[in-house]
């Protein structure tokens, strides 16, 4: 017998020059190889020449010519070149394998293959060329594998796995020695090399895992020395990683959450809008379980696949607080709110049935709209909601309008920066609804608030953020708004002077405090609790208080206190109705605002004139800022100046918004205190009758000094 041949019948010419090149590992020249297409363009006569018949499949023996039929064939198990495997291990276990070959039925058979060498955590699809997939199915498959075939892996893969063709095992070529009777010296080189890539894969993998545990626990330990709490949660939204800091800071112990669902350990985090958006949110103030931390989420993103969001966190309660208590400590605007719901006075149906609705309301952090007439108690209402709510502990900041010019209503409001105008305070200036941050802001007055800064009151209630006038940076406010109002909103919206806008976004909750008119039977009670506010022994005679419960009170309980503090000036002992003046006397029923012209209305010839001014001043603002006023005129007058009002603000020791010395002015005015030019250069004068009144508050002053030295 000559040289033994060996036909090898495989589906690709590339599989044959594979088997080739390790035949020729093992026999060199002591064989013939000739593949099933060389021997057909052959002499036919060549078959008794072939020894044996190496199939790739046994599934091409049907393809073989009848010639062959009689001819021994042996079927090639085939093995994987190791030194490939380490790139299979890397991926990781659940991820969608493509595997792609010449066929479907040798993908396949690589997919039983692989599966037997341990590779079933994996997720196959087998593919060859005459399969026909929809891109849309291509496309949920991350990864493609194939064993030498790449030209035949789908266009849009971005990762491919190729193992190259599978060499022939070596259990097939002793079977090939054995029927030739061939010695294989060269086996053991084979075995070497086999166990040689099989050692150093092994030894790779060794290095690589101790290598991994070694990284693993390096950065446990950086993760842990970090004073920040951080977890790992993977993309099924498992946590695989917790800190000593986390486990802290939240209370939780590492291995009770470890492989838990991230919603059931930490489901205040709001870590699905990561999940849903792949994008990261940085520095997110979260408060959650009596604390506030900063958050910041990052999705983990490789080779644009999302492996997992990463949350890291500091509990920032205690800077919250010290900030908070800076920020009160900064200001000697007094931000806590004093009244409570017990102290709002009155037993009257309408008062307690509004007093239940503002308990309710009081537990929403909804935005309320107080409304009512001057004096009837709107800011207690305020400052009772604050007390009742889950920000009782926070500040409480009134911002009154009223007493507030455009321009400097806007840099008091959001603050501003240093520099960012003439006149700036270095350092800049925190502004109101940043002071109110995690309280309530009490915007009184509302109705005054200037269009353009209606506008800008708007956007913060929307966006709850501000920015400081001349800043940059966006500060989230965390504000409950509470407004209130004695003018009739929808009435200034139909006229263009209110926003409609800003109206619907204020009146979410409305809330109408009762006139003191309307609830008369509260009248002697709250007289007696100001009497007793005031530690005094007065008794009103009884009709006195007829006079007093027939009387409109316009002023409503602001004009009522100032009467009691009145009487408590003035008179000892019993209150008799010589003590009343004139106006309360003559029961000014029909009023339903106080107003400067029916005050006026009162004859001024008898003897109470003074008594009469006292009181209209008393009612329409306090008697210091007349006395003030009254005093610098005085002073000009001696120095026979005729002033402005812009001059006389300055000179006051307390200097008054424009609105507050305008009505303060027109009032002194319409009582004959003062005269007002005509014209702008006339300036302003004190008149005797002022001087008279002015008189008469220092006395007050003096008696209230006595009167409280005695007490
Ligand atoms: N029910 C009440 N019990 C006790 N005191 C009250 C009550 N209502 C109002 N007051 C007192 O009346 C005065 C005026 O109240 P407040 O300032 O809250 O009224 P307002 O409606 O906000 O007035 P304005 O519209 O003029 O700002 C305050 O001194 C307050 O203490």
């Amino acid at each position: 017998m000559g040289m033994p041949s060996i036909l090898l019948v495989t589906k690709s010419q590339k599989v044959s020059q594979t088997f080739e090149r390790n035949l020729r590992t093992f026999f060199d020249s002591r064989i013939d190889v000739i593949t099933l297409s060389q021997w057909q363009e052959m002499n036919e006569n060549l078959q008794d020449k072939i020894g044996v018949i190496l199939l790739s499949t046994r599934k091409l023996l049907d393809s073989l010519p009848d010639v062959l039929a009689d001819i021994p064939f042996l079927v090639a198990r085939r093995n994987i070149e190791m030194t490939r495997l380490p790139q299979l291990m890397e991926v990781s276990a659940g991820t969608k394998c493509l595997l792609v070959a010449n066929d479907l039925i040798t993908a396949e058979d690589s997919v039983e293959f692989l599966r037997r060498l341990g590779f079933q955590h994996l997720d196959f699809v087998p593919y060859g060329p005459e399969i026909e997939m929809p891109v849309t199915e291509l496309k949920k498959i991350d990864l493609a594998i194939t064993h030498g075939w790449p030209e035949f892996v789908p266009d849009h893969f971005n990762r491919v796995i190729d193992l190259h063709n599978r060499p022939i095992d070596l259990t097939t070529i002793f079977d090939i020695a054995q029927l030739f009777n061939l010695s294989i010296e060269k086996a053991h080189y084979y075995t070497a090399d086999f166990f040689r890539d099989f050692v150093q894969l092994g030894r790779n993998l060794a290095i690589s895992v101790n290598n991994e545990k070694q990284l693993k626990t390096k950065l446990e330990s950086i993760l842990n020395a970090v004073h920040e709490g951080i977890i790992g949660i993977d993309k099924h939204g498992y946590i695989t990683f917790f800190n000593e800091d986390a486990g802290k800071i939240l209370h939780l112990r590492t291995e009770h959450c470890i492989n838990k669902r991230f919603q059931e350990i930490i489901p205040d985090f709001q870590v699905e809008e990561v999940f849903e958006s792949r994008e990261e949110i940085s520095d997110q103030l979260l408060e959650m379980r009596n604390l506030y931390l900063l958050v910041t989420k990052i999705p983990l993103m490789l080779d644009g696949q999302f492996l997992g969001v990463v949350v890291t966190f500091q509990d920032v309660t205690k800077v919250q607080r010290i900030e908070q208590e800076i920020r009160k400590k900064s200001t000697h605007l007094g931000l806590t709110a004093k009244y409570h719901f017990d102290n709002i006075i009155g037993m009257s149906q309408a008062i307690t049935s509004t007093k239940e609705v503002a308990v309710k309301v009081s537990t929403s952090d909804y935005t309320v709209l107080i409304t009512g007439e001057n004096g009837t108690g709107k800011e207690i209402f305020a400052q009772a909601i604050h007390q009742n709510s889950s920000r009782k502990d926070m500040p409480f900041v009134p911002v009154n309008f009223a007493g507030l010019t455009e321009s400097l209503v806007e840099s008091e409001l959001f603050g501003y920066e240093e520099g960012s105008f003439t006149g700036a305070k270095k350092g800049g200036k925190i502004g109101l609804f940043e002071l109110a941050h995690n309280g309530t802001i009490f915007l009184d007055e509302i109705g005054d608030a200037p269009l353009s800064i209606q506008a800008a009151l708007l956007r913060v209630l929307q966006e709850r953020q501000v920015m400081r006038v001349g800043g940059n940076r966006v500060i989230p406010i965390n504000v409950r708004v509470i407004a209130a109002t004695n003018r009739n909103l929808m009435e200034m919206v139909q006229k263009g002077m209110f926003r409609e806008d800003l109206y619907y976004r204020l009146n979410v909750l409305p809330l109408r405090i009762p006139a003191l008119n309307e609830r008369r039977e509260d009248i002697l009670i709250l007289i007696e609790h100001f009497l007793q506010k005031k530690n005094t022994n007065l008794i009103l005679s009884s009709e006195v208080k007829n006079s007093l419960l027939e009387y409109h009170w316009p002023g409503n309980i602001r004009e009522l206190e100032n009467f009691v503090n009145y009487l408590t000036v003035i008179v000892e002992g019993e209150v008799g109705l010589h003590h009343i003046p004139e106006r309360i006397k003559n029961g000014q029923v029909g009023q339903t605002q106080s107003s400067v012209e029916t005050e006026l209305a009162f004859p001024r010839e008898n003897g109470g004139e003074i008594e009469q001014i006292l009181f209209l001043l008393m009612r329409n603002g306090s008697l210091s800022d007349y006395e003030d006023i009254l005093a610098n005129l005085l002073l000009c007058s001696k120095r026979q100046q005729r002033i402005g009002r812009g001059v006389l603000n300055s000179m006051l020791s307390k200097p008054l918004t424009e609105a507050r010395i305008r009505n303060r002015l027109a009032i002194l005015n319409r009582s004959g205190c003062i005269s007002v030019g005509q014209k702008k250069q006339q300036g302003t004068q004190i008149t005797l009758l002022g001087i008279q009144v002015l008189q008469r508050i220092k006395n007050l002053n003096v008696i209230e000094q006595a009167f409280q030295n005695r007490i």
